[in-house]
């Protein structure tokens, strides 16, 4: 602010200065053109010259990103990250510049993410411009409100439980798996049929995926959110805006009408039943009203509006939906890479499951859970894979240390749980491989046993191994998310058998990582799939 009120005054002396010699001072257009381009000036040589040079944070060292201008519009990607964990020579914490030469901290030690995430979680809060990406989409829920406001609300929500041959089916798997996480988490979370899988059409199942858009324009956007105030972003004429727009009404209609009527069972039955403690309020009508998100905020102790009703909702429906999409999508893309592997699932699957098409066998959580090699291969591509590949956090309040370094207010500190999954000497020499087996221990007489901390000890365990983040604010649908991402992937790989449509296509180097909001496939996923019978 200073800046800009000094750069305007030495504007006007610049310009008052010259006017006089060469007679343009009353000629507003070049005196607002000047003062306009002395403050960009100066506003771009503290950003990228003095503001770096006088920082706080300058005793950290520093990640080597070449010359300012080639990434003052870019904000480092989790692979350009690994890259800094990977070059620089650190005792836990590194400086580097995302966009706008904005500095940010990189968290390299497990002992740092457990003080960032564990043992100070409300001396930070999320970032402001992923506050205004999701909450443009959800308005205030869980996702994205500010410490003091999460505290009230925690885990109260909880979740109860190329070129393409003609002669294999191609199967756009990016799509499908879009589709089926919608009809599922609307199913199992607000109790209602969206049917995308049978109609594709549908508005929900068209528009939805636009609120993780990859195009030019969605990127463009993004990058408008580091730069302008909130009232003016969620306002600007651009197309982008419109369609973001076009997903929250989608939302909208989906959501407002469960509310509703849940409002009114839950009032009806508080008629019936008015000694009843908020959190016994029995369901009369349905069962599912029991455990739907919608319901289990109806009982909070403190009432919410209809607008944080909603808010909460579409956070659930986004966040439960994209993620496990993903992840199937992301594991599908290594059963075609690795057919060994894809082959041993399928034998699993078959052998201690019953097809989704028998009539006579039903399969719960527990039964799920109970095939190592299913939650191996699900764990590993969470590893390699992690759909929420960074955390992101700003420092809220005095007094924050991390390491013992004392880190002031406004800092933006960041645990790349991308880079973390990569890094060698947490994970060995073969860390980009992909190796279900790292998640197995086996037992004496020879059996497989699932090891979910993937052979890692100690605090590692916790903070080197985290696709669903760690300490209060991690995630609400991580058991949940597991259940749905092991079935999918059991139903699609013991049914079909997944090949590359280019067999010579490389592991890693085939397919363009997308870094959005989610982990996705740069272009979506083409794969074919072919019925395998006997199941
Ligand atoms: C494979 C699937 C999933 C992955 C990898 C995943 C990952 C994550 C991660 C890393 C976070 C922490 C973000 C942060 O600290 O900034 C998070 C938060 C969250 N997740 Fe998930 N998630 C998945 C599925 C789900 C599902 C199915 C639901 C809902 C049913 C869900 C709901 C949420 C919510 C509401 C939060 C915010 C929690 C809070 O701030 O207290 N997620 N998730």
């Amino acid at each position: 602010m200073a800046l800009t009120f000094a750069a305007t005054l030495l504007g006007a002396a610049c310009v008052a200065h010259f006017g006089l010699q060469y007679n343009f001072l009353y000629q507003p257009a070049i005196f607002l053109t000047l003062t306009l381009s002395i403050q960009l000036v100066l506003l771009t040589w503290w950003l990228a010259y003095l503001a770096p040079r006088l920082s706080p944070l300058r005793r950290f060292p520093l990640a080597s990103q070449g010359s300012w201008w080639k990434t003052f519009l870019l904000e480092p990607t989790p692979t350009d990250l690994q890259r800094f964990m990977d070059e620089t020579p650190n005792d836990g914490l590194i400086r580097y510049f995302g966009v706008f030469h904005g500095e940010r901290l990189l968290l390299t030690k497990p002992q740092a993410t457990k003080d960032m995430m564990l043992l100070q979680p409300y001396n930070f809060n999320k970032i402001p411009v992923s506050k205004k990406l999701i909450g443009q989409l959800t308005g205030r829920g869980l996702l994205v409100v500010d410490q003091d406001e999460h505290k009230s609300l925690e885990k109260e929500i909880g979740i109860a439980s190329g070129e393409r041959s003609a002669t294999l089916p191609t199967v756009d798997v990016d799509g499908w798996m879009m589709r089926a996480t919608l009809d599922i988490i609307a199913a199992t979370g607000f109790g209602v049929k969206v049917n995308a899988i049978q109609a594709p059409d549908s508005a929900l199942a068209t528009v939805l995926p636009l609120s993780n858009s990859t195009s030019p324009q969605a990127s463009f956007y993004r990058l408008l959110g580091f730069l302008l105030p909130e009232w003016l972003y969620f306002r600007l004429p651009m197309a982008r805006r419109y369609e973001v727009d076009q997903v929250v009404n989608a939302l909208h209609d989906a959501t407002m009408p469960l509310i509703r009527s849940r409002k009114a069972e839950f009032s009806q039955q508080k008629a019936l039943d008015p000694e009843a403690e908020d959190g016994d309020t029995k369901s009369t009508s349905r069962d599912f009203a029991e455990t739907d998100v919608i319901t289990t905020l109806l009982r909070f102790p403190q009432q919410l509006s209809d607008k944080e009703l909603l808010a909460q909702s579409m956070s659930i429906l986004l966040a439960g939906q994209d993620t496990t999409s993903v992840a199937t999508t992301w594991a599908l893309y290594l059963m075609a890479h690795h057919p060994q592997i894809q082959s041993r699932l399928r034998q699993e699957v078959r052998s201690n499951l019953p097809s989704p098409a028998a009539t006579d066998g039903s399969v719960d959580a527990s039964l799920v859970e109970s095939l190592p090699y299913l939650a191996a291969v699900c764990s590993e591509t969470l590893r390699l894979f992690p759909p929420a590949p960074i955390l992101r956090r700003e420092v809220v309040k005095a007094g924050t240390s991390i390491l013992g370094e004392h880190i002031p207010v406004g800092t933006q500190v960041i645990t790349s749980i991308w880079g973390t999954h990569r890094t060698r000497h947490i994970w060995g020499p073969d860390v980009l491989a992909f190796k279900p087996e790292r998640f197995l221990r086996y037992t004496e007489d020879g059996k497989a046993k699932f090891d979910s901390h993937g052979g890692l000890q100690g605090e590692a365990a916790t903070y080197c191994f985290l696709p669903f983040g760690a300490g209060v604010r991690s995630c609400i649908g991580e058991r949940f998310a597991r259940g749905e991402f092991a079935i999918l992937l059991a139903a699609l790989v013991g049914k079909f058998e997944w090949t590359l449509i280019d067999p010579k296509a490389k592991f890693g180097e085939d397919v363009k990582v997308n870094f959005g909001l989610v982990l996705k496939p740069d272009g979506g996923l083409f794969l074919h799939a072919s019925k395998v019978e006997g199941w």
